[in-house]
């Protein structure tokens, strides 16, 4: 029991119980002190009218000796009634010595019960007689007896009352706050505890059962992307909805709870084997994938994201639920690596990877602390003239154990981690701050391109604070900077990325989308984005010879780039022919190892130095595989003249 619920228990044990039995013995007690009261309230009455009467006998009896002493039979004559005195419901009498009645003002007794108080008469000293006077408490009796019905209907109203409304609304608290300790206030599902004891309960079942009980894992994609360039309403609102989408996937019987910022998981209790019941899972988890892919909108803005999915199968993958959710996790974990929008099943090895990512993290944090980062330049070269424009400045990590580590394996790692903003300003501070130095070794306007990342971008306003203080601090002017963003974020056609890019344009530095051609860009919205330089993929430059059809794609896209006023860069050019070929379609510059491999900085300062050109200009262009041009796209284009490209709505690339 938590600690919030106790006060809660205690005060309606009281209710329950103590105060129902107080209740009752304030019914009890009321008329009690009543009658007792009542009682002597009587008793002293009947006294003070007993001695006022005895004091007028008295007075009487020394007045008249005569009647007293001889003749007793006269007494009933001169005691009259006045002597007495008259008062309804109770009897005075006078008894002489015998004990005989002498005169009464009554002659019967009044209704039972009764009290009575008796006094002695004197005369000159001698006892003569007795005064008796009786009075009827009957009206007591039922006085009192009202008064208890009374005070016990009122006890018992009041214990209906404590019991109905004070402990109903005492329990509604008291489950309220139940609900909240098990629930997640924003999503209203259940969470990571009530989860874990929901899977303890299913696999203990389960193994009573020989049935089966698998576990989801659930991990947004880019989710935070959300949070830092729409603000947490927005994430907010993301969230619930992603909670809705969850629920629709499962059955009833089955559990969706969110165990934390954007980790969800799903219990399905599966009446079958395990294989059955990762069948099952799979197709829960495919469910969840395609749920989380559609796209999300608030106020307007249209928005995506995505799920990651492990998913791990109890009796097979584990038998306990703490290791079947961690199996599950590192499922997830691996189905994020794997390229993210996948789910994947627990499996053994996943562990060792597991053990490894854990080591590279901590690696890395060590790493951004002691600074062990530095960059390589690769030279941007002039396709045409073989001129060298610039760089491209490179991520590398040396680490003290394994030398010099490439980025491939550290970014994605570092964006998870949460480090890439940081580490990304060090990269555009140092690559400005040398490129600037450079330029005004050599008197040259020398470019340099930096890698942004989706969650560098994701920052908004920050990021281009970065930027604007980065070139204030170095002193490169903004047109020397390139930035270049992924094809993700025009895929995302999110406003706030648009409004972005032209805040960026605003300081003076130009946009270049990289790896070109990779992902699903629409075109329609590539017309709308400010951006400077396309850069095509290395995957269409390699396949330019062997693939001739690659030939009229890479002429498509620069013919595209060109008609929308931008600039194209072909990269990962590794041959001498391949140059010739896009210099030949007209692109416009290049990288890649036939022109320059990345270098360290020492290395790329010697080579600006040294004047030379690293590759010769093109004297005459080699002519394109005319015939290959034709068969795939119709008549080979003049120079300058390519055929143009419609834009049609969202299309592959
Ligand atoms: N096979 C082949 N490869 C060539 C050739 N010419 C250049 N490359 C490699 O292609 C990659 C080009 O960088 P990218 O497309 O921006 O792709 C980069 C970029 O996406 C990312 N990256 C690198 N530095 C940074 C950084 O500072 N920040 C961020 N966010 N990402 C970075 O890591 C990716 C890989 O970088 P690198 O390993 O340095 O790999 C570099 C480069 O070494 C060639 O002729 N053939």
């Amino acid at each position: 029991m938590t600690s919030a619920k106790r006060p809660l228990r205690s005060a309606a044990y009281w209710l329950d119980h103590v105060a129902v039995w107080l209740m009752l013995a304030v019914a009890a007690a009321v008329p009690l002190t009543y009658a007792v009261a009542q009682f002597q309230y009587e008793k002293g009455t009947l006294a003070t009218t007993a001695q006022t009467r005895s004091y007028l006998l008295a007075q009487y009896i020394a007045r008249n000796p005569q009647y007293w002493q001889f003749e007793e039979a006269r007494l009933v004559g001169f005691v009259n009634d006045s002597m007495l005195g008259a008062q309804p419901g109770e009897r005075r009498r006078v008894l002489d010595a015998k004990g005989q009645v002498a005169v009464e003002n009554v002659p019967q007794a009044p209704p039972r019960p009764l009290i009575e108080v008796a006094l002695t008469l004197y005369d000159a000293g001698r006892p003569v007689g007795n005064l008796v006077v009786e009075r009827s408490i009957r009206p007591l009796v039922l006085g009192t007896a009202l008064v208890s019905a009374a005070s016990l209907a009122i006890a018992l109203l009041l214990i209906w009352l404590i019991k109905s409304v004070l402990l109903h609304a005492l329990r509604q608290s008291e489950s309220d706050l139940r609900f909240r300790a098990e629930h997640d206030t924003l999503t209203s599902l259940p969470n990571r505890e009530h989860f874990r004891t929901r899977v303890v309960a299913a696999i203990e079942q389960a193994a009573q059962a020989r049935t089966a009980v698998a576990v989801l894992f659930i991990d947004l994609d880019h989710f935070k992307a959300i949070n830092d360039a729409l603000g947490h309403d927005a994430g907010d609102a993301t969230l619930c909805e992603v909670a809705q989408r969850l629920r629709s996937t499962i059955r009833q019987g089955d559990m969706v709870a969110r165990l934390s910022g954007d980790e969800f998981a799903i219990l399905l209790d599966v009446t079958h084997d395990a294989e059955v019941a990762a069948g099952v899972a799979r197709e829960v988890a495919s469910g969840v994938v395609t749920q989380c892919g559609r796209p999300f909108s608030f106020e307007g803005q249209v928005h995506r994201i995505g799920a990651s999915v492990g998913i791990a199968v109890y009796p097979s993958d584990a038998d306990t639920a703490d290791a079947l959710l961690a199996h599950a996790d590192t499922a997830m974990l691996n189905a994020k690596r794997a390229g993210r929008g996948k789910h994947l099943r627990y499996a053994p090895a996943m562990q060792e990877a597991q053990r490894a990512r854990l080591e590279l993290e901590g690696d890395l944090r060590v790493a951004v602390a002691e600074g062990q980062f530095l960059l390589h330049y690769q030279p941007l070269i002039d396709l045409a003239s073989g001129q060298l424009l610039g760089s491209e400045a490179l991520l590398r990590w040396q680490h003290p154990q394994r030398g010099l580590v490439p980025p491939i394996e550290f970014i994605t790692v570092l964006e998870e981690m949460g480090l890439i903003a940081e580490v990304g300003r060090w990269v555009m501070q140092r690559a400005c701050c040398v490129t600037a130095r450079w330029s005004h070794e050599h008197g040259r306007a020398l470019k340099v391109a930096v890698n942004v990342s989706p969650l560098q971008f994701a920052q908004g306003e920050a990021f281009v604070e970065t930027v604007r203080a980065v070139l204030a601090e170095t002193g490169l002017p903004p047109q020397q900077l390139q930035l270049e963003l992924t094809e993700g974020l025009l895929m995302s056609q999110s406003e706030q990325s648009l409004a972005l890019m032209h805040q960026l344009r605003a300081l003076g530095v130009s946009l270049a989308i990289d790896d070109f051609g990779t992902g699903y860009s629409s075109l329609a919205y590539l017309r709308s984005f400010p951006v400077d330089t396309l850069k095509i993929d290395r995957s269409f430059i390699r396949d330019l010879g062997p693939r001739p059809e690659h030939i009229t794609l890479v002429y498509a896209i620069v013919q595209l780039g060109h008609n929308l006023g931008m600039k194209v860069t072909a990269e990962g050019i590794e041959t001498a022919e391949q140059r010739s070929q896009l210099a030949d379609l007209r692109c416009d510059t290049g990288q890649g190892y036939f022109l320059g491999r990345p270098v360290p900085e020492e290395v790329y300062a010697r080579l600006l130095a040294s004047g030379e050109p690293l590759v010769p200009a093109i004297v005459a262009p080699v002519v394109v595989q005319a015939a290959v041009l034709a068969a795939a796209s119709g008549p080979v284009p003049a120079a300058g003249t390519g055929p143009t490209l419609s834009m049609p709505e969202p299309v592959p690339v």
